[in-house]
This record gives structure tokens, sequence and C-alpha cells, in this order.
């Protein structure tokens, strides 16, 4: 895809508020449950559609954090959802569920195919308040994954000066002393 101007096209970066909106993951396994981590982090309300879950997931599910419907996905599953994630290991079903998701309206997040979704999910780095979020619009994942990675351990290992050039600009920090320049300490998290 070329913009008019003929430069590559990026997707186009937002940071969605979810806090309260019914996101639905099809699919229970290893992929679904890095998903659905990041969304109960930012507050959404969440339901698996899927026949069996990897532990984690059915841990949340036996705690009442997350809905669970125990079954395959049948078509209008996604009726009252606002957010949908295809992440079965069904090619099949993973169009299926993009294609009723388009049909409503609703944007989607497809597992197995960067083509067939309407948004991409970004590695993240999250520095307390600070989330930086690395995407290849769908190209490279694993290189996004890479340079998150990369990004946590030189901030971790005091060589990025990057990360606390934001944090001195903020000018606030938790354990109340004064925003320092680049020997700042931080306390790197990945998700
Ligand atoms: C960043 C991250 C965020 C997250 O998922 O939370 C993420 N993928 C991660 C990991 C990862 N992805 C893959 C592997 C195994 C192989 C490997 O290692 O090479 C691993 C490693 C692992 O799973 O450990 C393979 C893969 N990924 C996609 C396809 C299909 C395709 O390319 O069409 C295939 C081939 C599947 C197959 O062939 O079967 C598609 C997508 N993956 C994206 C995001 C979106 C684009 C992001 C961007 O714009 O760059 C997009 C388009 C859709 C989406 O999922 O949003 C997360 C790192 C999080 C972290 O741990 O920090
Ligand atoms: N986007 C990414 O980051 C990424 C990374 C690695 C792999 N993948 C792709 O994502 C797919 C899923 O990966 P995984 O490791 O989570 O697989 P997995 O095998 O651990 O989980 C698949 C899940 O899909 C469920 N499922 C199967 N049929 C279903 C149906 N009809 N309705 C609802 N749920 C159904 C299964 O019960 C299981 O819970 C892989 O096949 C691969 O193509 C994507």
């Amino acid at each position: 895809m070329r913009t008019q101007r003929g430069a590559p096209a990026f997707a186009y970066p937002v940071f969605l508020e979810v806090k309260d909106k019914l996101c639905i993951v099809v699919g229970g396994g290893r992929v679904a449950r890095r998903k659905v981590e990041r969304l109960l982090a930012a507050g959404a309300r969440v339901r698996v559609v899927s026949p069996v879950l990897e532990p984690g997931l059915a841990s949340w599910a036996a705690e009442g954090v997350i809905e669970h419907w125990p079954r395959g996905y049948q078509h209008g599953d996604l009726a009252d959802g606002w957010l949908v994630f295809a992440a079965t290991d069904r090619p099949d079903v993973n169009r299926a569920v993009a294609a009723e998701a388009e049909a409503r309206r609703l944007w989607v997040n497809v597992a197995d195919s960067a083509a067939a979704c309407t948004f991409v999910v970004p590695a993240v780095a999250v520095f307390d308040e600070v989330q930086i979020a690395i995407s290849t619009s769908g190209r490279h994942p694993a290189q996004a994954k890479r340079l998150q990675e990369r990004l946590v351990h030189d901030v971790a290992a005091g060589t990025c000066t990057f990360v606390s050039g934001l944090r001195a600009r903020d000018g606030r920090r938790h354990d109340g002393a004064k925003p320092g320049g680049e020997s700042e300490t931080w306390s790197p998290t990945s998700s």
C-alpha cells in the first residue's frame, strides 16, 4: 500500500481507551492470553470464546476476572462487542471472525494475518506512567518484539538516556526526588 505521495503507508498509531468496553477474544491459547493480559491492565471487560483455555486464562475465568464462553466461535458471537481479537489456531475461523467484525464495523485484530487486521498490537515497554509502543505496521512483528526487549535491556543497564530524558521533562517522580538527568534510575517492566 502506498500513500498519494509515494511513501510507504504506515498504520495510524493510537492509544485506545478500552476501560469498561467489552473486548471479545476468540481463541484461548498463548497468543490470546498475551492480548487479554494487556486488555485487563487497561480496564477492559473481556470475554473469551474458546472450547479450551490455557492455564492463565483458565485461572482468570475461574476467578471471574474474564467471562468465558466454553465453545467454538459461532457467527453472531460479536453482537455486543466493542473490539475484537481473532486468535485461534484455525485460519478459517480467524477469517470468519474478521469477516463478522468487519460487517459490524468493529475493529479486529487477527493473530495469523497482518493483512486481515484493522488494527495491530504493538510491542510495549512500560516505564512507570510512560508507555512506548513499537510497531512495524504488521510487517515484522518479531523485530518489534526485539526492539522492545532491547529498549528494556538498555534502560535497565543505564545505557538508554532517551527514556530518562522523557522522565526529566515530565518532572514528576514517584519517589518524591527531584527529576534528574541521565543518572536517574528506572524500574523497567515489559508487557
Ligand atoms: C509485538 C507483538 C504484540 C502482541 O502480540 O502482544 C506482536 N507479535 C508478537 C510476537 C510474535 N509474533 C509472532 C511470533 C512467533 C514467531 C517469531 O518469533 O518470529 C511472536 C513471538 C511470540 O509469540 O513470542 C509471529 C506472528 N505475528 C503475526 C503473525 C501473522 C502475520 O505476520 O501475518 C505471525 C506469524 C504467525 C504464523 O506464521 O503462524 C502478526 C502480528 N503480530 C503482532 C504483534 C502484530 C504486528 C506488530 C507490528 O506492527 O510489528 C500482528 C500483525 C497482529 C497482532 O497480533 O497484533 C508480540 C510481541 C510481544 C512481546 O512479547 O513483547
Ligand atoms: N500475532 C501474534 O503475536 C502471533 C504469535 C505467534 C503465533 N501467532 C498465530 O496465532 C495462532 C494462535 O497461536 P497460539 O499459540 O495462541 O495457539 P494455541 O494452539 O495455543 O491456541 C489456539 C486456541 O484456539 C482455540 N480454538 C480452536 N478452534 C476454535 C474455534 N473454532 N473457536 C474458538 N476457539 C478456537 C483453541 O481452543 C485454543 O485455545 C497461531 O496459529 C499462529 O498462527 C500469532
